[in-house]
């Protein structure tokens, strides 16, 4: 079946049709024609030991239950680095405090040095919770990152196979390491006074993800994630056993030209989210979404990336390539990276404050003049 752009469910593409020759090409044309129309895809029996999957949701669910003194400790505004903890509550998004609470955490990196430019401060060392406290959290988490990297590896390759490119197509874009993010994050069920409007509490407003790639394991079975398609209509995306949520971040569709096409989401916080179908409690939802990153240092002068002709046509919307065309020289223009420091000082004032508050300082300047 081929998805349309005003698709009622979400493709489900099964990981080991690419184990073999004989069902690869079937995979790649379904991929082609999900990243297309569509931006989003559970992507079935991925590559992930399920150890490693289990150990690390265990770990993640152990660090929410920590009492609050001993997040504080790691709390966001203590590294420069846009990393750990944020309180309930703490992030905006579509002007509306989002309902939720969540971990920072990142493929560790050393902090850059004095001679390097400010921006590369989105890169460097996580704050761990303590080992006495929470006994092999780190070790879970790094192992868990560093096999959804390889996933992210492989899967980048298809994507280039699925746009008739050579596999290595898109390699120019990553760092070695890459830095990617891995966010743990916590929906409690929304506080009775304020449902209803008919949409549910906001436990993220909606959004497209920025990056490359987002891997997101939905960690409980709690509906509430909610995909749009082009025609505006919301679209539920349940958690399927045995899955990754895959979709397409802004920055793989601006270097694509708007081919792969990257998709507004949200996370609904109904009542009826919250319970199952018996009507008991499920508790909190969490999911956790590994951001795969581009090189912070790429700019349009170094992008060689070009879509076949034959591609390009099957992109019938001629606002949504030109589009992508203007995010594209928005956000090369410089470097990416430099870009993505200035939306993390801007959205994290606290951290923006401690460590960079002249650029806090321009970056509102910058904004009242815009909206004046
Ligand atoms: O919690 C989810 O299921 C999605 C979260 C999300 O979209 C995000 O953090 O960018
Ligand atoms: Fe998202």
């Amino acid at each position: 079946m081929s998805a349309s752009a005003s698709f009622t469910s979400i493709p489900v593409l099964d990981f080991t049709q690419t184990l073999s020759p004989a069902t690869k090409p079937g995979f790649l044309a379904q991929l082609r024609d999900t990243l297309i129309n569509v931006g989003f895809l559970y992507l079935q029996n991925p590559p992930i030991s399920h150890d490693v999957q289990d150990t690390f949701t265990a770990k993640g669910l152990e660090l929410f239950h920590l009492p609050l003194e001993k997040k504080l400790k790691i709390e966001m505004v203590n590294s420069p680095h846009f990393l750990g903890y944020s309180r309930l509550g703490a992030e905006i998004t579509a002007l509306k405090p989002d309902h939720r609470e969540q971990f920072d955490f990142a493929t560790e990196l050393p902090a850059p040095g004095p001679d390097e430019p400010l921006y590369r401060n989105i890169c460097g060392p996580n704050q761990w919770p303590d080992e006495i406290t929470i006994p092999g959290f780190r070790q879970a988490l790094e192992l868990y990152l560093s096999e959804v990297h390889q996933l992210s590896t492989t899967f980048t390759a298809l994507i280039a196979e699925a746009l008739d490119l050579p596999p290595t197509a898109m390699d120019g874009v990553f760092d070695h390491p890459q830095q990617h993010k891995l966010k743990l994050i916590k929906y409690p069920p929304p506080p009775a006074s304020q449902v209803d409007d008919g949409i549910g509490f906001q436990g993220v407003g909606p959004h497209k993800d920025s990056g490359f790639l987002t891997f997101l394991l939905q960690a409980t079975p709690h509906r509430g994630l909610e995909v749009q398609n082009k025609s505006g209509e919301w679209v539920s995306a349940p958690p399927l056993p045995n899955t990754f949520v895959v979709n397409i971040g802004r920055a793989l569709e601006a270097l694509t030209g708007g081919i792969c096409t990257a998709t507004t989401h949200r996370v609904c916080l109904r009542p009826d989210n919250f319970v199952d179908a018996e009507g008991n409690s499920l508790g909190p939802r969490f999911s956790f979404p590994v951001f795969q990153g581009v090189s912070p240092d790429l700019s349009a002068d170094k992008i060689t990336l070009v879509v076949p002709d034959h591609i390009r046509a099957l992109v019938k919307d001629e606002k949504a390539k030109s589009d992508a065309e203007a995010t594209f020289n928005q956000m090369f223009k410089t470097s990416i990276g430099e870009g993505t420091f200035v939306a993390r000082v801007t959205s994290h004032q606290d951290v923006g404050q401690r460590w960079y508050p002249d650029v806090l300082a321009r970056a509102l300047q910058g904004q009242r003049e815009f909206s004046a």
